[in-house]
This record gives structure tokens, C-alpha cells and sequence, in this order.
């Protein structure tokens, strides 16, 4: 009842005041700490270098028209936690599920890895190139579980026609990615199966990317305000996965298949929370990273 709203009456208003403080003493902290951290470091050699760090070199002495730097460089900090936090655990969520679900994709991922880095060292992020089969598998995560199903709203800046539909300029659009991830015009012969080698050579989907070059599969969006940090993003969490595989037999408690189920939200959560148990399966000197 929008007319009710002011009186908040499920404390939604009151509940998201209190998180956004609490959010923005975190943040005030964080930057404090790198300020001092800054002072210090003047003396002696430059520590490591932060996303944090970096926003303060490159807003030192700019003139944001009135805007206090500090909310700035906040609200950009934020910004990137919020969208790349949720989304990269989320994604790798799924792939492990359905790895679980699917041993003997899980065998051919352990196969590559053991192809190619073998069982003597880690994953290295230069691997990750030869690592074709997972990239595919990531891929095909992505097609059937996209964390953002429904991307984020836009608004078309000109008239348009949509499937038959005629769409005025100013309309707030949303796509429905997860629908189109498993259009059966686009994924045939079966949408719904997980079956990464339709991304390889001679796939049904060879060379499809996560760019959104091809409308039938994006999972960062498409065009100018796709996600900025597909380029982080893609290459990281093949990385992260590649490591945990390759390092770690997984099993499910006992046995059992991974429930599937989708919950509804702006980002695609799992209903039941994943359990996994993990063993070591390279030699112990191995499990030392710094
Ligand atoms: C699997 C990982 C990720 C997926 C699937 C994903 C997906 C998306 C999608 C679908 C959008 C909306 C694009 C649109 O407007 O059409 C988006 C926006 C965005 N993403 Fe990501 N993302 C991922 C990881 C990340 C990471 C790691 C970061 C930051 C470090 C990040 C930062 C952002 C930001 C800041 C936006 C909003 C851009 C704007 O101002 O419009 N994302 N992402």
C-alpha cells in the first residue's frame, strides 16, 4: 500500500538505515586505516598497493564539483564490493553443485588439470589458459545458473519493437537472461542439460563468449553498461575453481545429489545451502600458500 509506506510498517526503511550505517563505519575505517597507512609508508618502501590505495592516489587534489572525496571514493569502494562479492561466490556455488551432480565432468576437469600443471605444483594464473575444459564448464554454469537473471533494470532511450511488442522510449526494460540462457531456439537440442562440451570445437556453441556478442548468452549483460569487471571476474573464478579441484577431492554428505533449487531475488541464490566435504589430494607441502 504505497500511500502506507512512510509508516514502515514491516521495518524494511528502518532495517536498511541501520545496515547502511553499519556499512558506512566499516568503510570510514577502511579508509582511515589506509591513510595511516599511507603516513607510515612515507618513510620506508611502498607497501602493497589496494583498491583502496589506488583511489586515493588518483583522487588526490581532484575537484569533484562539491562532492566530498571521501563519499567518493566510499560509495565507488562499495560499489564494487556489492557487485563482485555475491556474484563471483554465487557463480562458483553453482559450478560446484553441478559438479557434484555431474562426476564424470568433474573426472574430465581433474584430467585436464592433471594434464597440464600435473600433480607436482599449484594452479598458476598462466594455467588457466590451457585449462579449455573448465572455461567451458564455467561457461556453462553461467548459462543455466546467471546470478543476475534478470540483469538490472534499463530504460530504452528510443522507440524500439521487441518480439512484436512496441516499446516507447523512457519504458523500464529488464531482461530475463535466465530465460534466455535456456531459449531451446538458441540451445538445442537440450536447453536444460548441462553439457559444457557444447562450448568446445565443434560444440553447438563453439566460440560463444561471455561478452554478450551473441544476444542468446549473456551473463555479464551486453554493450556499454555491461559489467565492467568481466575481465576480473571470468578470469579469477576459473582460477579459484581450478585450484579447489585440483587440490581437493569433494564429496557431498553421504553421497547425496546437491539439491537444485533456485531461490527468487535480484541475484540467483541457492534454496538449500551447499555442503561439501573436502579432502587434500596433493602432497601436503603443497597447502602452504602465502
Ligand atoms: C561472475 C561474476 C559476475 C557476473 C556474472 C556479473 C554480472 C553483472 C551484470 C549482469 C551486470 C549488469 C549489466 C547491465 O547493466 O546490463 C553487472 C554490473 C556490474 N558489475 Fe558485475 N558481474 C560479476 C562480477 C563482478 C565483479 C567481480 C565486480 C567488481 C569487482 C563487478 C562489478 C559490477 C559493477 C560495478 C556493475 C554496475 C555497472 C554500472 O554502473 O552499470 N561485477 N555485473
Amino acid at each position: 500500500v504505497p500511500w502506507l509506506e512512510w509508516l514502515d510498517l514491516q521495518g524494511y526503511i528502518k532495517a536498511m538505515k541501520r545496515t547502511s550505517k553499519e556499512l558506512e563505519a566499516v568503510l570510514v575505517t577502511w579508509i582511515e586505516e589506509h591513510r595511516q597507512k599511507k603516513r607510515d609508508e612515507t618513510d620506508n618502501a611502498e607497501g602493497e598497493q589496494d583498491f583502496m590505495d589506488a583511489m586515493l592516489s588518483s583522487m588526490e587534489g581532484v575537484d569533484l564539483a562539491g562532492l566530498d572525496t571521501d563519499t567518493a571514493i566510499n560509495a565507488t569502494v562499495l560499489n564494487m564490493v556489492a557487485g563482485g562479492m555475491d556474484t563471483s561466490s554465487f557463480t562458483m556455488t553453482w559450478t560446484l553443485a553441478l559438479l557434484l551432480n555431474h562426476r564424470p565432468v568433474l573426472d574430465k576437469v581433474r584430467r585436464e588439470l592433471d594434464l597440464h600443471v600435473g600433480t607436482a605444483r599449484n594452479v598458476e594464473e598462466k594455467d588457466v589458459a590451457n585449462l579449455v575444459y573448465l572455461q567451458a564448464v564455467v561457461k556453462e554454469s553461467m548459462r543455466l545458473y546467471p546470478v543476475g537473471p534478470l540483469s538490472v533494470p534499463h530504460e530504452s532511450t528510443a522507440d524500439c519493437q521487441v518480439g512484436g511488442y512496441h516499446i516507447p522510449a523512457g519504458t523500464r526494460l529488464l531482461t530475463n537472461l535466465w530465460k534466455l540462457h535456456r531459449d531451446p531456439q538458441v540451445w538445442c537440442p537440450d536447453p536444460e542439460e548441462f553439457r559444457p562440451e557444447r562450448f568446445l570445437a565443434g560444440g553447438e556453441a563453439e566460440g560463444v563468449e561471455v561478452r554478450g556478442q551473441q544476444f542468446g548468452f549473456m551473463p555479464f549483460g551486453s554493450g556499454r553498461w555491461m559489467c565492467p569487471a568481466v575481465n576480473l571476474a571470468q578470469p579469477l573464478i576459473q582460477l579459484i575453481l581450478a585450484r579447489l579441484f585440483h587440490e581437493f577431492e569433494l564429496g557431498t554428505p553421504g553421497g547425496a545429489p546437491v539439491d537444485m533449487g533456485e531461490g527468487l531475488g535480484l541475484a540467483l541464490t541457492k534454496t538449500v545451502p551447499l555442503e561439501v566435504l573436502i579432502t587434500p589430494r596433493l602432497s601436503s607441502h603443497l597447502y602452504h600458500h602465502q
